[in-house]
């Protein structure tokens, strides 16, 4: 993935649109760079000619996947351990504007690519964010169907602090309570709205999106502020399914990306012969433990 990510500077400009990968997933030219596009055309079930990424990696089916949250809850480091199996140790670098990487996954025999879209958690960026939430693939391409299905994965904070430069970020519950209490208001009308980025995906994503709810960092377990009960409550208020994870240990990293494309994967085939798949009821099944995992 080309790096998106540049230091902190207070007061820096926002990204320059040329160097920012296309809504559709296609990119500047660049040497090497595999991008998706016409060239890359899946075609549905299984065939031997199927598209590739490149280095042999072919797959049946594409999703995209959008990962949001407020800056330093770990989105580019979960995206890393996902892709490469590696933590993104050191000095917090925050992302400017948006990327993607592409992973295939074997899912119940079929090959899925995943498309994953890391997104700027800073405010100045948002802007830039709501551009990628809408299929833009739709628009451009309005026959590629399995385009059509996309998933949103949300992550907050466990910890409340980002351990590598003692940054406060701002834990899961926080961040819930604190846009209720802005929404609310003393003596506001207004009846109460989900959590800023809930709103946000209901604003600008499709309207059937596959949603998760991950509460990452739990491997911090002296910064934890967040109890695993108090996620799960939130999520269930909320409907959403719920996971814990950790960047640094790989904890349900894994299983969280692969839940979520055996969703989007059943939404869109619909196999008739195959046993519904069940994301809530995976995820609590499957989901492990943060005090099993420490570092
Ligand atoms: N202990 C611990 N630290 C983590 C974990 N995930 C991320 N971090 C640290 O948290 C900091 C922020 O991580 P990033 O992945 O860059 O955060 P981000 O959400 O992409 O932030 P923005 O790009 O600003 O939106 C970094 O210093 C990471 O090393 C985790 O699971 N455990």
């Amino acid at each position: 993935m080309s790096r998106k990510k540049t230091p902190k500077r207070k007061g820096a400009s926002g990204p320059a649109a040329s160097a920012l990968p296309a809504a559709d997933g296609s990119r500047p030219a660049r040497p090497g760079t595999a991008r998706p596009g016409p060239q890359a055309r899946p075609n549905g079930p299984p065939q031997p000619g199927r598209p590739s990424l490149g280095g042999g990696d072919f797959y049946d089916v594409a999703f995209k996947v959008m990962l949001v949250g407020d800056s330093g809850v770990g989105k580019t480091c979960l995206l890393v351990r996902f892709k490469d199996g590696a933590f993104l140790a050191g000095t917090f670098i925050s992302t400017v504007g948006i990327d993607f990487r592409n992973k295939v996954l074997d899912v119940d025999g079929m090959k899925v690519k995943l498309q994953i879209w890391d997104t700027a958690g800073q405010e100045r960026f948002r802007s830039v964010t709501h551009a990628y939430y809408r299929d833009a693939h739709g628009q451009w391409f309005p026959s590629w169907w399995w385009w059509q299905k996309q998933a949103v994965m949300a992550l907050g904070s466990q910890g409340a602090k980002d351990p590598t430069d003692g940054r406060e970020t701002a834990p899961l519950v926080a961040q819930v309570e604190c846009e209720l209490k802005g929404v609310r208001g003393p003596s506001s009308s207004v009846s109460p709205t989900p959590w800023a980025w809930l709103t946000e995906i209901q604003d600008y994503a499709q309207h059937d999106v596959v949603l998760m709810l991950l509460g990452n960092k739990v491997d911090s377990a002296q910064e934890r502020v967040v109890k695993r009960e108090d996620g799960e409550k939130l999520a269930k208020e909320y409907g959403l399914p719920f996971m814990e994870t950790s960047a640094k240990t790989g904890l349900n990293v894994d299983l969280a990306f692969t839940a979520v494309a055996k969703e989007l994967k059943q939404r869109s085939m619909k196999v008739p012969s195959e046993p519904r798949f069940r994301l809530h009821d995976y995820v609590k099944r499957e989901g492990r433990g943060a005090s099993c995992c420490r570092p």
